[in-house]
This record gives structure tokens, sequence and C-alpha cells, in this order.
């Protein structure tokens, strides 16, 4: 089947990646929150990230007019269920995703594929609680979503062969490359990844190095682009937390035990990048290290 139009739902650090992406591929795309604020601050980033790439010539002004002309926001979930492909990209939480499910589903199109960018949480559970799960998959994008190249491609159960080819071609249409994981808990990138800023956050817990050292460490001596706990920053520490835990239930081993330290900055709503500390502080010019 031929997509041509794409929803998604959570307009957050991805669901605003995820719109720019479509957009500029040619997709028509309808992008949906639950706060106003959350949109529009959306677009505005899409903008501002779409000058960008007109700034460093990736594409033209008028590229990036029509990939804007192209996203519309809405509030009612109605809208976002008239289209070939949807999206759900809003919180790390299973309740909420079973839920946005629930209230997309009974003005959904027939042919229309659903699909979930969760970052760790049961493809096989969340469709088995809708209507189609041959027409369910994960659809896993990384962050920051323009410049990542990867995107995960996870059949749940009962995914039928039509729905992962048509995933297939919206990657490809987009310009990146697949990777297809099976339906285990985190999946690929995250079961390796997220385990490793566990450790530097318990490397961090036990005195071993400070945020610099931990960070510094891992760049220069990994050539990892950002250090372990930039990058839960960057991902947000409630996010990674919430991998964590289905890491630990999912598989029942205690070596995905979340790190305490973890725990308490995302209870302090400390959650990294999004609210302005975490690892480091971000209120002022540069990234502070909070211990
Ligand atoms: C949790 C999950 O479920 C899965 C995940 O996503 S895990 C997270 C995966 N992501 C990573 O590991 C990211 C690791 N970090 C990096 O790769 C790099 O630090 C980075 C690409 C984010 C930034 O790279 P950098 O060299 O420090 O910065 P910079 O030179 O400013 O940017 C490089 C490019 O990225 C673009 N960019 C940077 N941040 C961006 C953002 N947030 N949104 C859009 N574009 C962005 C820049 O415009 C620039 O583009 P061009 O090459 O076209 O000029
Ligand atoms: N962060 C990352 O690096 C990556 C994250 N992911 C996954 O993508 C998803 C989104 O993560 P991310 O963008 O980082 O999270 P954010 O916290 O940045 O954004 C989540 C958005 O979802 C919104 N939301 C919450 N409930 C609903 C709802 N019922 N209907 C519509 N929108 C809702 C939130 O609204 P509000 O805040 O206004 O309440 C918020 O705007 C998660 O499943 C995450 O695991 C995947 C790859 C990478």
């Amino acid at each position: 089947m031929e997509i041509k139009s794409v929803g998604v739902v959570g307009a957050g650090q991805m669901g605003n990646g995820i719109a720019h992406v479509m957009a500029l591929a040619g997709y028509d795309v309808r992008l949906n929150d639950v706060r106003q604020e959350s949109l529009d601050k959306a677009v505005d980033l899409i903008g501002k990230n779409l000058d960008r790439q007109v700034s460093r010539e990736k594409i033209s002004q008028e590229e990036r007019d029509t990939a804007l002309a192209r996203i519309s926001t809405t509030m009612e979930i109605a809208e976002v269920a008239d289209t070939d492909l949807v999206i759900e990209a809003a919180t790390e939480k299973e309740d909420v995703k079973h839920k946005i499910f629930e209230s997309i589903l009974p003005s959904l199109r027939p042919n229309t594929i659903l699909t979930s960018n969760t970052s760790s949480i049961s493809i096989t559970r969340l469709a088995s609680r809708t209507d189609r799960p041959e027409k369910f998959m994960g659809f896993h994008f990384m962050n920051p979503v323009p410049v990542m190249q990867l995107v995960e491609l996870i059949r749940g159960i009962a995914t039928d062969q039509e729905t992962y080819a048509a995933c297939l071609g919206v990657v490809e249409k987009l310009g990146k490359t697949a990777a297809s994981a099976e339906d285990f808990p985190a999946f690929i990138v995250n079961r390796i990844l997220i385990p490793m800023i566990n450790e530097a956050c318990y490397t961090l817990y036990e005195g071993v190095g400070n945020v610099s050292s931990i960070d510094t460490a891992m760049k220069l001596g990994a050539n990892h682009p950002m250090g372990p706990l930039e990058l839960a920053d960057f991902i947000g520490l409630d996010t990674c937390l919430a991998i964590m835990n289905v890491l630990h239930d999912g598989l029942a081993d205690t070596k995905y035990r979340p790190c305490p330290l973890m725990t308490k900055y995302v209870e302090a709503g400390w959650l990294g990048r999004k609210t302005k500390r975490g690892f480091y502080d971000y209120r002022g010019d540069t990234p502070v290290p909070t211990r």
C-alpha cells in the first residue's frame, strides 16, 4: 500500500523530529499532542532546525517552506487517525500508549498502519490491545531524528509482511537505513546502549569518577561523540529509567537493575536537557556538571 500521509502522536523531541523528516520526504504530516503549547514549541523548533539545514546548504529555502507547509497540528486524536500511517511517539509509559491506541481506534481507517516509536516496550503487547495486530509494528527512530541514519523496525508476533514492507519503504524514502529487530525488551540499540548509560550512572554513584571525568573518559577513550551522562541528559533520564525498568522486568535479571542515582534524578524532576537540569545544569550559557 502507498503511504502518503502520516499522523504523529506526541510532539516532544522525537515527535518533532519525526514530523520534520517525514515532511521533508514529501509526506503530509498531522502532529498531535495533549498540550497546544507543546505543539507550538514543536513547530517552532522544526522551523529552526529546517533553517539550520538551509544555512548549511543541505536543503533549499523552497524545500524548507514546502516541508513546513505540509505539517499541520491538532489536539484532536481523530484527525490523526485519518492518515495512512500513525507513529505514536508519546511518553515512554505503557499505560499512556495503550490509552492513545484505544482513543484512536474508533476513528481509524481500516487500512491504516499503526506503529510505535517506543524505545523498549513490547510491540506484541501494544498490538494485542488494538483491532489490527497484523498491521502494527515498532518504528523506532534515533535521536536527533534529522541526523541519525538508523530506524529499527520491530515486528510483533502477528505483524504481516505487507505492513513490514510498507514501513521499510517509508524508511527508504526518508533516505535512512533500517535494522530489523526481534520483539524482545528494548530491541537492539537500547538493549546495548542503555545498560552502558546505567553503568555510567553506577560509576558516578560509587564515586569511581565525577560527571566530567566519566564523560571525558568515554569521549576520548572510546571515541563516543557524547559522554554517557551527556547522552543520558540528551535522551531524557525519565526515558532511560523507563527503558531500564522494562529490561529489568522483562528479562528478570538483576544485571539490569536501574541505578538508584538515576531514579533520584528522575524523582527530582531533573530529566536532562528537556527540563534544563540532569547530570548537567543547562540553565546558564554552558552546561555545568551537577556532581
Ligand atoms: C533512546 C532511544 O530510544 C534511542 C536513541 O535515540 S539513543 C541516542 C542515539 N543518539 C546518539 O547516540 C547521539 C550521539 N551524539 C551525536 O551523534 C552527536 O553528538 C550529534 C549528532 C547529536 C551532534 O553532533 P556534533 O558534531 O556535536 O554537533 P554539530 O556539528 O552541531 O551537529 C552535527 C549535525 O547534526 C545537526 N544537529 C545537531 N543536533 C541536532 C538536533 N537536535 N536536531 C537536528 N539536527 C541536529 C547539526 O545541524 C549538524 O548538521 P550538519 O552535519 O547537516 O551540518
Ligand atoms: N528521547 C530519545 O532519545 C528517544 C525516545 N524514543 C521514544 O519516543 C517516545 C517519545 O520520547 P521523547 O520525544 O523523548 O519524549 P518527550 O518527553 O520529549 O515527549 C513526549 C511527548 O508526548 C506527549 N504526550 C504525553 N501523553 C500524550 C498523549 N496521551 N497524547 C499525545 N501526546 C502525549 C508529551 O506531552 P506533555 O509533555 O505536554 O505532557 C510530550 O510532548 C518515547 O516512547 C521514547 O521512549 C525513541 C527514540 C529516542
